[in-house]
């Protein structure tokens, strides 16, 4: 009875994998910018299962580029050092002794722990921020926000020798000034975007912590055109921190982005779910 039970379970597996094939046919040679959010990280077997993903997909002839977050990371080292924090329109104010916090952070402790899940499930995987090889060249995005960088040049080839060599990269969003010795925090979307549409990616994989984009219903909408969304954000179903999330998609698609998909990254396999199965995941928006 167990035998016949475990068959069946194999033969589902088998079937899962024979019906992937157009998908891998598809995604071969593509280029998948994914930004993976703190909120999404969770604990380390997730962040484990985050890594595997990232490993087949390599192993099975993507590309992926990883741009990481790691807000609450950077709270809970902020508060251990007693700096306070203000947010406006969904970023952080950013003075000098927060920005060397967010650089030691993100660039530091969260960029190292997902280069280390990736290399510990057999892939090869470096850690980069915005600053190695001018990657992400900012300005100040408002004065209000102080050290905010809003990236005004990128210079992605790194990304290219990177990738080309078979390393995944693993990108965190700290941003280098036009000026000598400047460093910016940058909001990890945003990086995202903008990374995913200076490599005019096939794909920009934004994993937060809800299905998708929620209609007045709190449906998850599954596919949507850049006008549905403006028209969302205009009579106020798309709120708070989804509004620059959404903001990114528009962006990376006017830059030739082929489809950005926000989807919850705590789901099992969220990525392979949404590029190699028919049913795909979160809400994809395109032209
Ligand atoms: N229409 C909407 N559909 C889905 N989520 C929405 C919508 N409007 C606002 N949100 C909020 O946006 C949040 C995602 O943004 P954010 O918290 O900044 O994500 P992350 O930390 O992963 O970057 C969701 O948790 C949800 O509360
Ligand atoms: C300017 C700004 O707000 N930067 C973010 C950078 C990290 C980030 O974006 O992290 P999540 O993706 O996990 O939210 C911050 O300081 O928290």
């Amino acid at each position: 009875m167990r035998k016949q039970n475990m068959n069946r379970d194999w033969i589902a597996t088998a079937r899962t994998l024979s019906e992937a094939l157009p998908y891998l046919q598809r995604f071969t040679g593509a280029v998948v910018v994914v930004k993976f959010g703190g909120n999404a990280m969770g604990d380390d077997e997730a962040m484990a299962e985050f890594a595997r993903d990232m490993v087949l997909m390599r192993q099975v002839g993507v590309n992926p580029v990883v741009v990481h977050g790691g807000g609450p990371m950077i709270n809970d080292m902020l508060k251990k050092l007693g700096i306070e924090s203000e947010w406006v329109r969904g970023k952080r104010v950013t003075d000098k002794a927060t920005v060397e916090v967010v650089e030691m952070v993100l660039a530091g402790l969260v960029n190292k722990r997902i280069v280390q899940a990736i290399n510990d499930q057999g892939g090869r995987a470096v850690g980069i921020s915005g600053k190695d090889d001018d990657l992400m060249v900012c300005e100040a995005d408002d004065p209000e926000l102080g050290f905010v960088g809003k990236p005004v040049e990128m210079n992605v080839q790194v990304i290219r020798d990177l990738y080309t060599a078979g390393i995944i990269p693993v990108i965190a969003p700290v941003g280098t000034g036009t000026n000598d010795n400047e460093t910016f925090n940058v909001n990890g979307d945003t990086a995202a975007g903008a990374i995913a549409g200076a490599l005019k990616a096939d794909r920009l994989l934004l994993l937060t912590d809800v299905p998708g984009v929620k209609n007045k219903e709190g449906e998850v909408l599954t596919e949507l055109t850049s006008q549905q969304v403006r028209d969302l954000i205009e009579d106020g179903t798309i709120a708070g921190g989804m509004i620059p999330k959404t903001e990114t998609a528009l962006d990376a698609i006017e830059k030739g982005v082929r489809g950005v998909v926000i989807l919850d990254g705590r789901a099992p396999n969220a990525t392979l779910l949404e590029l190699y199965t028919e049913h795909g995941a979160g809400s994809l928006i395109r032209r």
